[in-house]
């Protein structure tokens, strides 16, 4: 089973706002997500998902994807994450954890890593600092330490990092330099036509875009 956390859009990507027009900045926050909920749906290791979130536009549209929507505990990142992996999908299961900011994420490369991971395992993002995956295996907490430097956090709580070649899945969105990078990798198809639409992204013509 699979969990991806999801903050209110309204707050969402705050170091990201101006890289689009402000009234488009939620639409880009959504189609990151819609994005990477698709990616991860179409992952042949992938027995479900469950999207964490008190957002009922998300839901919505997550919902019409093929994921399970659980409620926010409203008591941050890691809280949500532990609720979603811990209480939702239950600690009977094997879980994986991702960041919904990974709209060049391809299922084949999700796939990969899944397989990749004994024990209780994670992928530190391309920056090498942060985490965009975290899995454990039934029985185990999750213990996620999402935030600030957690793949030092993620390793230093016992956690394997995987450092396979796999950079759609690596590659978290935060600032305007990770879209350009997305951009490079191929966005999927909700982030790459917004960012054509507003004249973004004349590189991704439709047939280059991740679906
Ligand atoms: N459910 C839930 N998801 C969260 C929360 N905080 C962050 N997330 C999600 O966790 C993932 C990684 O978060 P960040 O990369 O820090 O994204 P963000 O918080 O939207 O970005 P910034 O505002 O720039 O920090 C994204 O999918 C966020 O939507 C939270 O309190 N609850
Ligand atoms: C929450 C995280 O994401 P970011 O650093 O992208 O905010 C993380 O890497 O743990």
């Amino acid at each position: 089973m699979t969990v991806i956390p999801v903050k209110r859009l309204d707050a969402a990507k705050s170091r990201l706002r101006g890289a689009v027009p402000v009234e488009r900045h939620p639409e880009l926050a959504l189609a990151m997500v819609c994005d990477t909920v698709a990616a991860v749906l179409a992952a042949t290791t992938v027995a479900g998902l469950i999207v964490v979130t008190s957002d009922p536009v998300v839901a919505e549209a997550v919902r019409g994807l093929g994921a399970e929507v659980a409620p926010d505990p409203g008591a941050g990142l890691n809280a949500a994450l532990r609720f979603g992996a811990d209480e939702v999908a239950g600690p009977a299961a094997h879980r994986a954890v991702l960041t919904g900011d990974l709209p060049a994420l391809r299922p084949e490369q999700l796939d990969a890593a899944l397989r990749a991971v004994h024990g209780r395992g994670f992928v530190p993002d391309a920056a090498g600092t942060g985490t965009v995956l975290l899995a454990v295996p039934p029985a185990q907490p999750l213990d996620p330490r999402f935030g600030p430097h957690s793949a030092a956090a993620h390793r230093a709580s016992g956690a394997t990092a995987l450092t396979g070649d796999w950079p759609g899945l690596r590659q978290d969105v935060d600032t305007a330099a990770d879209l350009h990078a997305v951009l490079g990798l191929g966005a999927g198809e909700r982030t790459g036509a917004l960012l054509r639409d507003l004249g973004l992204s004349r590189a991704c013509a439709p047939a280059g875009c991740a679906g």
